[in-house]
């Protein structure tokens, strides 16, 4: 079954808002583009994810998508919120024959491969949604939809559990899934320091960003 993976980066200018009293723009921009690239790497390592769709209207993002074998997809104009960006990644995956679509945000760099392969290899007969919380469990980091428009996704506060009523509301099965590299998405400079204690257990992954964070430990 084919499976895309549809990853929504907003313009790095606009992004990563909740750590602009701690980080300055243009390190922010830097940090934005290390995460987006290392999902990319990850989501290229990821045997069971057959192509990778990259909705965004920033120029370095789509330059990132071309180099690691992505796919990018232009926003809507004036990039109206993360859901609609997913939406936007949905049909074009629909276009392009998905019968399942994992919805992947830029900003979970720690993203394990493996992991990836698990979920999908783990997930049942659709309609079914498989929702990935956060590392607090009440927000969605991704979300596994198959088919592709089983339901439209509802990001911000509270979306994990809106996400199972959505599901069900459609008719879909619908469940919880923790995966650990995904439950750590950077919002907050609490964020980041929870993922420089992560990536501190582990050997390898995230390369770009484990450089942002020892260029921030530095300052
Ligand atoms: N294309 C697109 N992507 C978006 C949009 N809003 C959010 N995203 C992406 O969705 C993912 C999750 O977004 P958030 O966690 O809200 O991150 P953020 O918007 O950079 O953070 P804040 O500015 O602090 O709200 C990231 O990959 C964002 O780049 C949007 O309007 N368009
Ligand atoms: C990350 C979430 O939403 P947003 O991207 O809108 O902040 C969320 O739904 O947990």
């Amino acid at each position: 079954m084919s499976t895309i993976a549809v990853v929504p980066v907003k313009r790095f200018g606009d992004a990563k808002q909740r750590l602009a009293d701690h980080i300055g723009e243009p390190t922010r921009k830097a940090l934005s583009e290390a995460m987006v690239t290392d999902v990319l790497i990850a989501l290229r390592r990821a045997q069971r994810v057959d192509r990778v769709i990259v909705v965004t209207n920033e120029p370095a993002a789509e330059a990132l998508a071309n180099g690691y074998d992505a796919e990018p997809v232009l926003d809507s104009d004036g990039e109206t919120s993360h859901s609609s960006a997913a939406l936007v990644g949905v049909r074009s995956a629909r276009e392009r024959g998905a019968r399942r679509v994992l919805l992947v945000p830029g900003d979970c760099p720690a993203l394990d491969p493996k992991e990836v392969d698990a979920l999908i290899e783990g997930a049942g007969e659709a309609p079914e949604v498989l929702v990935i919380p956060d590392r607090h469990g009440t927000g969605t980091n991704a979300l596994l939809l198959s088919p592709p428009d089983v339901m439209e996704p509802s990001f911000g506060p509270g979306s994990a559990a809106r996400h199972v009523e959505l599901a069900r509301a459609a008719g879909a099965s619908a469940a919880l899934r923790e995966v650990p590299s995904l439950a750590l998405d950077v919002d907050t400079f609490e964020d980041l320091q929870a993922l420089r204690d992560a990536l501190a257990g582990v050997i390898g992954g995230a390369a770009h960003t484990r450089g942002m964070l020892n260029r921030l430990a530095r300052r």
